[in-house]
């Protein structure tokens, strides 16, 4: 039976729509801030007051977890760094960790499902481990059903921490080796696309990997896909096609539509992660706003289905949030644009 939706309130059209009545008063020409003003405008829905609040308080979590295929050699990396990587998001030297440094911002990273032992690690970060690693979806689920509807149970729990920590504006990054194979199947699985469309570089691999790669995501399709070449079921989507980490970050993703707080959203991971939130709450994806393009192909089709057109485009395929967290200033200009520009009937009369 497919999983129950959960209704998601719309960000406020009255609100949207005075926003961009304010925008179009301000001392420039017509549409002069280009897309600012499109971003100005949602943040003011999303808050439900115009002008906006200035977005201050942005928290990003990274979600860490490592992933059965990559012993079938689908990475340029071994998954032994998925792990290091946690200890360098702890220690605050990861790329998105320099980038939230210099935003303001705040990362917390919480393993999930890495596939090492990190209880040297704060407490904070293993509080929410549910797994090492996942099934290879080339012959098998990812992860049960019930530990999928766990995962998103803990995404909820997750993003509630982080909206009652005040977070006006949310980033969601990934960390795990191997992870752009499960995202690019879950895309493929949510559109009915074949894996050629959705097969990306990730880590940078070469053509052995690509070929590999490619197997993989073809034979993981045809074993957990219907004759349409979906799982029209976004639970069972993300225990054949995904992994807890996925999983967590859907419901995260689910939990900040619901509780009306926008999120910024990063590369193919976390465009995988908001198709299937999209899928299991519907309406959900008007709180969320492209950050980046990825290099990953598949981003570019679940960017189109939620109907996300990215703010940047700067090549970036680091993940982590690392994308989402570099655009974070342009929404932080938007919101301020629309707060604090002179109207230009207040310059020259109306
Ligand atoms: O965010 C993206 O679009 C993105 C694109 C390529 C790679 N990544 C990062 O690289 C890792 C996954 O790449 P791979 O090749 O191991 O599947 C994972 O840690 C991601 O954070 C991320
Ligand atoms: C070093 C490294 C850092 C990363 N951060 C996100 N994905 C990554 C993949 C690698 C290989």
């Amino acid at each position: 039976m497919p999983t129950q939706t959960s209704t998601i309130t719309p960000p406020d059209e009255q609100v949207r729509a005075v926003a961009l009545e304010r925008l179009d008063g301000l001392a420039k020409p017509l549409g002069a801030l280009g897309r600012l003003e499109e971003v100005g405008a949602w943040l003011a829905a999303c808050q439900g007051v115009c002008p906006p609040e200035p977005v201050e308080r942005v928290r990003a979590v990274v979600l860490a977890g490592d992933h059965g295929v990559t012993r079938a050699g689908v990475s340029a990396s071994p998954s032994e760094v998925t792990a290091a990587m946690v200890h360098a998001f702890v220690a605050g030297v990861a790329g998105v960790s320099v980038l939230a440094r210099q935003h303001g911002a705040t990362v917390r990273v919480l393993d999930i499902g890495v596939d090492a032992d990190l209880s040297s690690a704060p407490a904070d970060v293993t509080a929410h481990k549910l797994t090492r690693s996942s099934g290879s979806i080339d012959v098998t689920d990812a992860i049960s059903r019930d530990l999928a509807v766990r995962a998103i149970a803990v995404g909820a729990e997750i993003a509630d921490a982080e909206v009652d920590a005040g977070a006006q504006l949310l980033v969601l990054g990934d960390m795990g080796i191997g992870n752009t194979t499960p995202s690019a199947a879950l895309i493929a699985a949510s559109l009915g696309l074949d894996a050629a469309a959705v097969i990306g570089r990730g880590t940078g691999i070469d053509e052995a990997a690509h070929d590999r790669k490619l197997d993989v995501l073809a034979r993981a399709l045809a074993r957990a896909c219907d004759d349409d070449r979906r799982i029209e079921d976004p639970v069972q989507r993300l225990a054949a096609l995904g992994s807890a980490d996925l999983a967590v970050g859907t419901g995260f993703l689910v939990q900040a539509a619901r509780r009306g707080v926008p999120v910024l959203l990063d590369g193919v991971i976390a465009c995988a992660e908001a198709l299937v939130a999209a899928g299991l709450a519907p309406g959900a994806e008007a709180w969320f706003l492209a950050g980046h393009r990825s290099t990953e192909p598949a981003q570019a089709h679940a960017l189109a289905a939620l109907g996300l057109e990215p703010l940047i485009d700067l090549g970036m395929r680091l993940g982590e949030g690392s994308g989402a967290m570099t655009a974070v200033p342009l929404v932080q200009s938007a919101a301020l644009l629309v707060r604090e520009m002179a109207l230009l009937s207040d310059l020259v009369g109306p």
